[in-house]
């Protein structure tokens, strides 16, 4: 990829009985782009760091990825993606490998073919629920930062003329914009202001 961040893709989750707006960040793998990309994954809420099957030093720059991203955004819903399975048969990780780097980050990992499309929305729908079930908690421990609702609005930019306003779906149903956080995550007492995946 020869660009900072390939696109940028809108998609809604229902996740028990809440709509979930997901706003996804294909950023550039190299690392000459690491200060600006980091631009972009700063305020993430959740994670997705993605190898592929055929590419050995993709598989190899996971653990350096995780870093970057606990560096910038703190503890965040991350998993572990192996694409490209319908290229198993010239695969260049291991099973053990990819299985032992998933346990070894404590990261839940997908065997995923976007080509095939195996496996990919769960990916998605797990991080929807991880991502729903901290907010929760963090609406329990700090009921007054955090909005009563129990819809949950997920998405923001940092750049709309109105973040805080909500908007409704195409079926109508209420969805909450929160405000993006523009805190820094180590210090952050709202980890879950806005949400972008990468
Ligand atoms: N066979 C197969 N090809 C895939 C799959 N997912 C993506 N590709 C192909 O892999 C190539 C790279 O896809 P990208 O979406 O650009 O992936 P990327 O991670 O951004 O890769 P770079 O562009 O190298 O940074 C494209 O030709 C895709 O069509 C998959 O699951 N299986």
């Amino acid at each position: 990829m020869d660009q900072i961040y390939e696109n940028i893709q809108c998609n809604a989750a229902r996740v028990n009985d809440e709509d979930v707006r997901l706003m996804l960040w294909d950023t550039a793998g190299q690392e000459e782009f690491d200060a600006i990309t980091k631009a972009y994954y700063r305020g993430a809420q959740a994670c997705v760091l993605v190898f592929s099957t055929t590419d050995r030093e993709s598989f190899e720059a996971i653990s350096s990825w995780r870093e970057k991203v606990e560096m910038e955004v703190g503890d965040i819903p991350t998993v572990l993606v192996q694409n490209k399975i319908d290229l198993l048969d010239d695969t260049l990780i291991k099973t053990e490998e990819a299985e032992g780097l998933a346990k070894k980050l404590k990261l839940r990992f997908y065997r995923a073919s976007v080509k095939e499309d195996l496996n990919v929305n769960e990916v998605f729908k797990y991080l929807a629920e991880k991502y729903l079930q901290r907010l929760k908690q963090q609406t329990a421990e700090d009921p007054v930062v955090h909005t009563s609702s129990n819809k949950i609005g997920v998405f923001n930019t940092s750049s709309g003329n109105q973040p805080n306003q909500n908007c409704s779906d195409l079926n109508g149903r209420e969805v909450i914009n929160l405000r993006p956080n523009k805190q820094r995550t180590k210090k952050n007492k709202i980890p879950f202001g806005s949400c972008r995946l990468l």
